[in-house]
């Protein structure tokens, strides 16, 4: 069937839906009501991602785009899969832009009913794999004596392209581990006042690592004169690190100016960075705002900007200088909310940019953000791009043109754990791995944990069936995509405020999240990439505190494990075991659990 028939053919089944007026329980979105993924065919060839962005994102925040290109040439090949936050806004994009017409071609959207996405970790590991395949590693080192016997490759150039893969000013990292913490009344040139802040509103008494080197090279020797790419583990405090200089600079001079942009992937996150600016910023004058959807884009614009007949605004009776003028100083932003307003926000102030989780924020489905960004602003940025899992690739990192880039690293592998956390595989047989995930909450008590799945639907299952045993007496609650924004807000404060204990999560999610407490993390599914395990693990054993990581995995999966921490020079992975006692106890209510959840 051609594609304008399929269009008339899911427009006649919504008409025929909206005049029987079906709702949604038996609407025929309901078949997908697990999946936020849409298709987009018949998309103009010459539209990029960043392009689509604008047109989806009128019916949610878009959180991946994948425009499918062809390999060779890298020209689109006319259609896209694309995620939502929210499930319900697929279902909004399909009935409403299904058969619209796009630069004179009419594009088709539909439901995707099983999307796999390649992991981040894939595409770029794969890609440097590609490079050096058939290469002679140890011709690399000048170390190869087999000579024209070699099976391996020594073609000078394909061996240059590997070794050039880590860009020259990122192999000799400032290293971070050297800085020692420095009390806050210590730390030089601060200001009596932001020492005040730091000390009596947020009890922080001294600066970690990773914040005293930013200091050094910003507000220090440094003075914001090369752009900073920052590589330092989960929970090392890389907000506050980035937070303290833009606000000492910032400080004494408030008012009107957008001249700091903080960005990160998602909205939970960006809530988490704005409640960080609020206590440190706003005591001190300067004003924080927010574009992470929270509201509907108006309301979220005038909170940014002075808009026309705006009951706080300047006077209506003239053309005021003010209106469209910034109401505030520094603002948190998620890309598909930047984009949004992009035009509207005026950057020409703007003096720092903070890409936080640059890993993700640089992948291509975000991308579009960046370059209308570095378009509009006029003077040189002082950019800071972080992770706990910082890309190498000279590819992404060229897209942030940066000025005498200098790197700072904990230490020289990429991959790093936090000090504190203690990991440890729990070997069991497939189908009865939730038993032993029972057995195990229940050995950890009341302390707070989150349990990682592979995907959203394996965190629903698995959180409803969870709920169904008895002798579980915690808490338990699940934290995915598939629920909405407000539902999920809810979940991660009634989480902070310890009101449950267990949290069953999907990846996407947890980018970055800080709840205090969290002393466990369990992956019930493996996760496929070192990275993954990272930022997962990395949930716990925070700001020097200790903390535990748990594998359930069955015996085919130890090896693909060992080689997954070797990665992150973890090797002392111990094993720990759950009494045989106790998983036959659980037998029966498990069979009777499996019965009612099925
Ligand atoms: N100097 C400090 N003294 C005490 N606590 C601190 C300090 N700096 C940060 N923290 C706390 O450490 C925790 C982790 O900080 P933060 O969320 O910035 O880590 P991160 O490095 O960004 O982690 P991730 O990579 O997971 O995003 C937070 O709860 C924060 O309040």
């Amino acid at each position: 069937m051609n594609p304008p028939t399929l269009v008339k053919r899911t427009q006649n089944i919504n008409a025929r839906e909206a005049a029987l007026s079906i709702g949604d329980h038996a609407s025929w979105h309901t078949k997908y009501k697990d999946s936020a993924y849409i298709f987009v065919g018949g998309i103009p060839f010459d539209l990029t991602e960043g392009d689509l962005l604008p047109v989806f994102a009128q019916y949610g925040e878009v959180v991946d785009v994948n425009l499918v290109r062809d390999k060779g040439t890298g020209k689109s090949k006319d259609f896209a899969f694309l995620a939502y936050e929210d499930q319900r806004s697929a279902d909004l994009a399909v009935d409403n832009l299904n058969g619209a017409q796009v630069l004179g071609r009419i594009i088709k959207v539909d439901h995707v009913d099983k999307y796999k996405k390649k992991e981040e970790e894939d595409e770029e590991t794969e890609r440097l794999k590609r490079e050096a395949r058939g290469v002679c590693r140890a011709f690399q080192r000048g170390e190869c004596t087999r000579g024209a016997s070699c099976k391996f490759s020594h073609d000078e150039q394909a061996c240059l392209i590997h070794i050039h893969a880590v860009l020259p000013w990122m192999r000799h990292p400032v290293d971070i581990t050297r800085c020692p913490e420095l009390p806050v009344c210590s730390v030089p040139l601060m200001k009596r006042r932001l020492q005040s802040v730091l000390e009596e509103n947020m009890g922080i008494s001294k600066l970690f690592p990773v914040q005293v080197a930013l200091w050094q090279e910003t507000v220090g020797p440094g003075d914001f004169e090369r752009d900073l790419c920052i590589n330092s583990p989960t929970g090392s405090g890389k907000t506050l690190a980035y937070a303290l200089p833009i606000v000492q600079n910032l400080f004494t001079n408030p008012g009107g100016r957008l001249r700091a942009l903080v960005v990160v992937p998602t909205r939970d996150l960006a809530l988490q960075v704005k409640r960080i600016f609020d206590a440190l910023a706003s005591p001190l004058g300067l004003r924080i705002g927010l574009a992470a959807g929270q509201s509907s884009l108006r309301h979220e614009l005038s909170s940014l900007i002075y808009l026309p007949g705006e009951d706080d605004g300047p006077d209506p009776g003239f053309l005021s200088p003010l209106w469209f003028q910034s109401k505030v100083d520094i603002l948190v932003a998620t890309p598909g909310r930047l984009v949004d307003h992009v035009n509207k926000l005026s950057l020409k102030h703007l003096r720092y940019l903070v890409v936080d989780e640059a890993d993700r924020l640089l992948r291509e489905d975000y991308q579009s953000w960046l370059p209308t960004v570095l378009k509009l602003t006029q003077s040189r940025l002082a950019k800071i791009v972080l992770s706990a899992t910082l890309t190498r690739d000279p590819g992404r990192l060229a897209q942030l043109n940066l000025h005498h880039p200098l790197f700072l690293s904990a230490g020289k592998m990429r991959y790093r754990l936090p000090e504190y956390l203690e990991c440890y595989k729990l070997i069991c047989e497939r189908k009865v791995k939730p038993l032993y995930l029972v057995a195990l909450l229940k050995s950890l008590g009341e302390e707070k944990c989150i349990v990682f799945t592979r995907s959203v639907e394996s965190t629903h299952h698995l959180c409803k069936l969870l709920n169904c045993f008895g002798d579980l007496k915690i808490g338990i609650k699940e934290f995915s995509g598939l629920k909405h924004q407000r539902v999920r807000s809810k979940t991660v404060g009634e989480f902070r405020r310890g009101e449950f204990q267990v949290l069953v999560s999907s990846d996407a999610m947890t980018r970055g999240m800080d709840v205090e407490g969290v002393r466990n993390v369990i992956n019930y599914d493996m996760p496929k990439y070192t990275k993954t395990y990272v930022h997962r693990a990395g949930r716990t054993a925070r700001a020097g505190q200790t903390g535990r990581c748990f594998t359930l995995m069955s015996k085919d999966e130890v090896g693909g494990f060992k080689k997954l921490m070797k990665k992150a020079e973890a090797s002392d992975c111990l094993e720990y075991t759950v009494p045989s006692s106790l998983i036959e106890a659980l037998h029966s209510t498990y069979q009777s659990v499996t019965l009612n959840v099925s």
